[in-house]
Order: C-alpha cells, then sequence, then structure tokens
C-alpha cells in the first residue's frame, strides 16, 4: 500500500481559553490513503473542523503528530497541498466569478495566460462555465458554492478538504452539487476530506466515513463503504445503504454515551 496522504498520530489539541481549557482533540489517529473521499461526522463542538484546520496548518495541534503528503502540515501548506473549502463560498463580492477563482493564481505568480486556461477549465469541471464575468451576487448559493470549489481546484492540489461546503443549501440543491461532487472527484482522483452533519450526505459521498465523538473529540467508528463508486442518488434507498446509515447512527449514539 502506498504511504498515506494525511497521517495523524495521538493528536490532540487544547485551546487555552479564558474559562478553562477546552479540549477540541485528544488522542486521534488515523490515515487518510491517496484518491479516498473520507467524510467526518459528529455532534456540533466534537472537533471536526479543528482536525481539518489541524490537516491545513491553521491550528496547531498541543500533542501528537500530523503529516500531509509525507512532511508537516506547515510545509505541506506551503507546497500548496491543498485546497480548502468553508461553509460560506467567501467570495469577494467585487471581483467577477473569474476574478475571485483567479486571486490566489494571482497571488501565487501563475502567468495570466496559465491563469485564464486554468479558469475556464475549472469553471467548465464545476459546470459554471459562461458564468466567469458574473459578480458573485448574480449566482444562486449553489452556484456561489460551486465557484469556490472551483477556486479550490485552480491550483491542481491533490487534496481538498471541504468544511461543510453545502450545509446551508436547501436539500434539492444539495443532493445535485453532492451528485457533482462525486462526479468531479471520480474524474479527478482527488483526496478529499468532507466535514458534515448529514448522515445520509457521509454515507452517499464517502469511501470511509469517520464517526467523532463529543468533547473532548476522539474517533468512535471508521467506517469502510461497501458502496460501489458508481453512485446514482437513488442508492439511498437500497439496503446496503440504510445499514451503512444505521452504523454511522450507532457510532454517533455509542460515542455520546461515552462521552
Ligand atoms: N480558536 C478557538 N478557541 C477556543 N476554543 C475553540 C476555538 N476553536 C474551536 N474551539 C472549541 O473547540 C471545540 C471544537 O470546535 P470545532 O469547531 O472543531 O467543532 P466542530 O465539530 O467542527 O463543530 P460544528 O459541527 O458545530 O462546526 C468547540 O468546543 C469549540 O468551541
Amino acid at each position: 500500500m502506498s504511504a498515506p496522504v494525511i497521517s495523524a498520530r495521538d493528536l490532540s489539541l487544547t485551546f487555552q481559553t479564558n474559562d478553562g481549557p477546552v479540549h477540541a482533540l485528544k488522542d486521534v489517529s488515523l490515515d487518510v490513503a491517496k484518491g479516498d473521499f473520507v467524510s467526518f461526522i459528529g455532534p456540533s463542538g466534537c472537533g471536526k473542523t479543528t482536525f481539518l484546520r489541524c490537516m491545513a496548518d491553521l491550528e496547531h495541534p498541543t500533542g501528537g503528530t500530523i503529516t500531509v503528503n509525507g512532511v508537516s502540515a506547515e510545509e505541506a501548506r506551503r507546497n500548496r497541498a491543498y485546497g480548502y473549502v468553508f461553509q460560506a463560498a467567501g467570495l469577494y463580492p467585487w471581483r467577477t466569478i473569474g476574478g475571485n477563482i483567479r486571486l490566489p493564481l494571482e497571488i501565487m505568480g501563475y502567468d495570466k495566460a496559465d491563469q485564464a486556461e486554468r479558469v475556464k477549465r475549472v469553471l467548465d469541471l464545476v459546470e459554471l462555465g459562461g458564468f466567469e464575468k458574473k459578480f458573485p451576487w448574480q449566482l444562486s448559493g449553489g452556484m456561489q458554492q460551486r465557484a469556490s470549489i472551483a477556486r479550490a481546484l485552480a491550483f491542481d492540489a491533490d487534496i481538498l478538504l471541504m468544511d461543510e461546503p453545502f450545509g446551508a443549501l436547501d436539500e434539492i440543491v444539495r443532493d445535485h452539487l453532492n451528485e457533482q461532487l462525486l462526479n468531479l472527484w471520480g474524474r479527478t482522483e482527488k483526496t478529499i476530506c468532507f466535514v458534515t452533519h448529514s448522515i445520509p450526505e457521509a454515507v452517499y459521498l464517502s469511501t470511509r466515513i469517520v464517526v467523532m465523538s463529543p468533547r473532548p473529540g476522539r474517533i468512535a467508528d471508521v467506517i469502510e463503504s461497501p458502496l460501489p463508486v458508481e453512485r446514482p442518488l437513488d442508492i439511498r434507498d437500497t439496503p446496503e445503504f440504510i445499514e451503512v446509515a444505521h452504523r454511522v447512527r450507532d457510532g454517533l449514539r455509542a460515542g455520546s454515551e461515552d462521552a
């Protein structure tokens, strides 16, 4: 087996606050393999975002180790190993969609022709071809979120870190984006780490589901999905899907009873 893309060993993170220490993560160990689609699910405040932010070097663990592409999270960030998609699309309203996607490329010093080619390619990838010159307010919430995914894809990072990217969208739009994301993952072979609160979303998207327990955040269960790679939306009505969803629910329940 090839080396894991992300490897956490006994990872802990305690925030020091005015009200005393907050143990956000405790002894979390996990390997994410190349091409995996890993979802993190757990109750609010169990450390999902903190774990993702540790991978991205946006938080610094107080114990244990984490490597990304075999190097420290800091070095991986400098190597631009990942694209990060936040809960809110976070597009600059004064820039066009193309201008928003181009921004990180400008900062990284890509030449103009390369920028233009990349913007076009990623807009096509998220099915927003033709929207380059529109402003964010001219797009629906789901389209804005797709634009933010395009921005994270524009510089060829092999890893996509996504923090509840579809949480604020209605169910029909979310279903559609879930389908598109799976499609995109299949075509690009990225490694994806995805935070969600939704059991069906986690089961539909993932090759592995990491169930986390309440504070201090620990891993309660890691479920290898038995579902095929090809997943039409109606796979959610199959007994296999329902069985995995049950197991996630059991893991969530067991995790909160242990806490
Ligand atoms: N910068 C910070 N300073 C202090 N405490 C923090 C900080 N960031 C997060 N926390 C605390 O750490 C815990 C884990 O937070 P985190 O955002 O990782 O949880 P989460 O599982 O992503 O929650 P949610 O599902 O609600 O987004 C929470 O109790 C939170 O209040």
